[in-house]
């Protein structure tokens, strides 16, 4: 019988997309429009204090492409949390052009498949720690999409030995590690929270970086036999000093 991984568990994630509404935007007085501005940048400041104090994180990415125009990503130590912080942007001014759209809730895992965790215990070392709750990287770029493990008859990954998956996913690790510096990952788990298996978050100065490691990962034997990937969304990353200018009419 295959044997179900132990898994370490963090910070609970949302990827939640939005479309901006920039046609009511444009009939919207300034007067208005920089009271709207000037709430949501304290919101973010009040989201940027809880990262101080490391008791969550976050960033805003304006998404390439018509999947949506912003990209938020949550972490918070608990769902409501971050139940409450999508409240508190539709309650606010700026919520009333931010149309929701694609959201993703999982949360940050982390498995014992990991060589470099077998035969610790459950005690956190601080590199644990870190990975189980990250500060998201404030990279120029980042990149979202979900997977899943496929359940075929001839390739069923949750039916395989414990000892086949961590070397299948050693040799993804081995992978990995050759993108240092220039790709960081959080994987999030969200079997039973959202419609896929797994989250995939990825972080780059340079965009190409996605293409490259996503394009060689699919020569590993786990994702060449087991990977199903759901839809990519690709954004810049948005700081706190770049809002005015990118309302501005
Ligand atoms: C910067 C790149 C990078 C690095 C270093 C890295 C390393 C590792 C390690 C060591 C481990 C295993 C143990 C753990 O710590 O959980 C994982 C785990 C995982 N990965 Fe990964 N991954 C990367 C990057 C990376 C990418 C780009 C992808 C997607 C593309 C692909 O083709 O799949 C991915 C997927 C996953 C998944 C879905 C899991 C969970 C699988 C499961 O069944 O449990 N990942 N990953």
């Amino acid at each position: 019988m295959a044997e179900a991984v132990v898994t370490m568990d963090g910070w609970s994630v949302v990827h939640d997309t939005r479309t901006f509404d920039w046609a009511s935007w444009k009939l919207t007085s300034e007067e208005v429009r920089n009271t709207a501005i000037k709430e949501f940048k304290e919101l973010m400041k009040k989201w940027e204090a809880v990262e101080e104090e490391k008791l969550g994180s976050q960033s805003l990415y304006k998404v390439v492409g018509n999947k949506a125009d912003f990209m938020f990503i949550f972490l918070r130590p608990t769902m409501d949390e971050l139940e409450e912080i999508k409240r508190e942007i539709n309650k606010s001014k700026l919520g009333d052009y931010l149309i929701p759209d694609y959201s993703y809730v999982s949360i940050v895992e982390m498995t014992m498949h990991n060589p470099m965790n077998e035969g610790k215990d459950r005690k956190l070392s601080p590199q644990v720690e870190a990975r189980l709750y990250p500060i998201l990287p404030k990279w120029e770029h980042a990149c979202f999409y979900p997977m899943a493990r496929r359940r075929w008859e001839e390739a069923n990954w949750f039916a395989i030995e414990k000892e086949e998956r961590t070397r299948l996913l050693y040799e993804h690790g081995m992978t990995g590690r050759k993108y240092a510096g220039k790709v960081k990952e959080i994987i999030t788990g969200s079997i039973g929270l959202d419609n896929w298996e797994w989250g995939v978050t990825l972080f780059a100065h340079d965009a190409l970086e996605f293409k490259k490691i996503v394009y060689e990962m699919r020569f590993d034997e786990v994702t060449t036999k087991y990977a199903e990937f759901g839809d990519f969304i690709v954004g810049n990353y948005l700081p706190a000093e770049d809002v005015d200018a990118y309302f501005a009419l």
